[in-house]
């Protein structure tokens, strides 16, 4: 077996647009790249996940190590589905597509998900609102369709019922929470916890104004 986890990337200063109005262009960039490492640290600390792909446009966002895939500009769904198709040649037979945006993720939480995804041939991470979805393990890639893009989480849902799948739903706080909106920058000052210096500048420039 060979499991890639695939990790979707807008192009550095194209991501994040949410949070154009607190954030200028430098600071977005920060940000994308601070969780874009906390995500790469998590993945390369899992004990299941043996190979690492970035799908985006820009080869110089890609990690050493990490394998890049380009993104022919059809938007994610499409740029997924192309990334599968070129990982399935590759021999990959299990995948994990996950965001780039989950900094407080840990490599306990993906293997936990891995595991359940495959019990079930599927596991999808939800957002915290229930809406989204952050995360997406596949026993057999290739087979799914990707629906990201608004209420993923219900289509994503359709899609594992029409074939015939009972998708395992993770919890884990880390797979819950990525970072959109200014909200969300917010709550992940008010936690508390460690996290990257980025991080801490970007939440400090908006609760300053
Ligand atoms: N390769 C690729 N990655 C994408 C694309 N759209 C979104 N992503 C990535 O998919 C993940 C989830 O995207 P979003 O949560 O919408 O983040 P975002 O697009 O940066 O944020 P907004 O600009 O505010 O919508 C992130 O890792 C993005 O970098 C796309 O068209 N191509
Ligand atoms: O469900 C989705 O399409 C992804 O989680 C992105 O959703 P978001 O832009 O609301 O994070």
């Amino acid at each position: 077996m060979s499991l890639w986890a695939l990790v979707p990337l807008k192009t550095l200063g194209q991501g994040k647009t949410r949070l154009m109005p607190e954030l200028p262009f430098l600071g977005r960039q920060r940000l994308v790249e601070t969780m874009l490492d906390r995500v790469m640290e998590a993945l390369a600390g899992s004990e299941l996940v043996e190979h690492i792909a970035i799908v985006g446009s820009d080869p110089d966002q890609c990690p050493p190590a990490v394998f890049h895939l380009q993104d022919a500009g059809h938007g994610l769904n499409h740029a997924l589905t192309m990334a599968t198709q070129q990982l399935h040649t590759a021999g990959a037979d299990e995948l994990l597509v996950m965001h780039a945006d989950l900094p407080l993720v840990r490599s306990e939480e993906i293997d936990a998900l891995i595991l359940a995804g495959r019990r079930r041939g599927l596991a999808l991470a939800s957002d915290r609102h229930g809406q989204g979805t952050n995360a997406i393990f596949l026993s057999q890639p290739g087979t799914f369709p990707f629906r990201f893009g608004r209420h993923s989480l219900m289509r994503h849902m359709a899609a594992a019922e029409a074939s015939g799948l009972r998708p395992a739903l993770s919890q884990a706080p880390g797979l819950l929470f990525d970072v959109d909106t200014a909200q969300d920058l917010s709550m992940l000052a008010s936690m508390q916890m460690t996290v990257g210096a980025s991080i801490s500048t970007a939440c400090r420039s908006i609760s300053h104004g």
